[in-house]
């Protein structure tokens, strides 16, 4: 490898394992501080880790694990509001799409907010529904916060572990509310709040 191309994936990693998963913390502290009953079913799930701890005890992978509620909370805002909006494949051979005949070697562009929306596989999708994730959870390919197939996000079990820990230690230690409620979002390139989302935080043990 030259010294450009180490630079390179250096400066991959460090891009998109830091700025995916701001994007998917700073939207989870907008649909927590938006919806008091998911926030407090988050609470629920975190406390109840808490307890089966010793005191000053650190989490472990397996608490991770057992965070199945706040990841599925974590995927439901993935997919109402993923980081990444959309990124390019090959075609690695000819093929038909409704009625269009892709060539070989044709750039595609794919698109994660179209794909989240489509009702045949989320029924009423403008609505935030964490339970979409139960089970075997949504058809491979309909859910794409981390891409698909072979070039599929590397970093994905490093998030699975980093949300939900985020989520169990500011839960535990505040409520908040969202300093503008209307604030927008918007891509730049990944999903940012416009505005920085300035939160007053609650502590809960005073
Ligand atoms: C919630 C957090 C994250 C999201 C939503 C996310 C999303 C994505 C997406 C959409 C892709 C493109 C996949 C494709 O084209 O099929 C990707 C690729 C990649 N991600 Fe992540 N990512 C996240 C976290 C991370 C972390 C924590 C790391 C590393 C520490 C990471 C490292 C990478 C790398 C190296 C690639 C390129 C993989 C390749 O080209 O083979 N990502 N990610």
């Amino acid at each position: 490898m030259t010294e450009t191309e180490i630079i390179d994936n250096l400066l991959q990693l460090l891009f998109s394992g830091h700025n995916t998963t701001r994007s998917v913390i700073s939207s989870i502290m907008k649909y927590l501080g938006d919806l008091p009953e998911v926030y407090e079913q988050v609470l629920k799930e975190q406390l109840e880790i808490s307890r089966g701890k010793g005191t000053g005890e650190l989490l472990q992978w397996e608490d991770a694990q057992k965070m199945k509620y706040s990841w599925n909370v974590a995927s439901e805002v993935m997919r109402l509001s993923p980081p990444v909006n959309t990124n390019f494949k090959e075609a690695i051979r000819d093929f038909n799409y409704a009625g269009y005949t892709i060539p070989k070697g044709w750039k595609l562009r794919w698109a994660t907010c179209s794909t989240h929306m489509d009702p045949e596989y989320f029924p009423n999708p403008e609505a935030f529904d964490a339970s979409r994730f139960e089970g075997e959870g949504p058809t491979a390919y309909s859910y794409v916060p981390f891409g698909r197939g072979p070039r599929m996000c590397l970093g994905i079990e490093l998030a699975r572990l980093e949300i939900p820990v985020f989520m169990h230690h500011i839960v535990e230690r505040f409520k908040w509310d969202l300093v503008n409620p209307d604030e927008k979002f918007k891509y730049d390139p990944l999903l940012e709040p416009v505005k920085g989302l300035p939160v007053r935080l609650h502590p809960r043990h005073v």
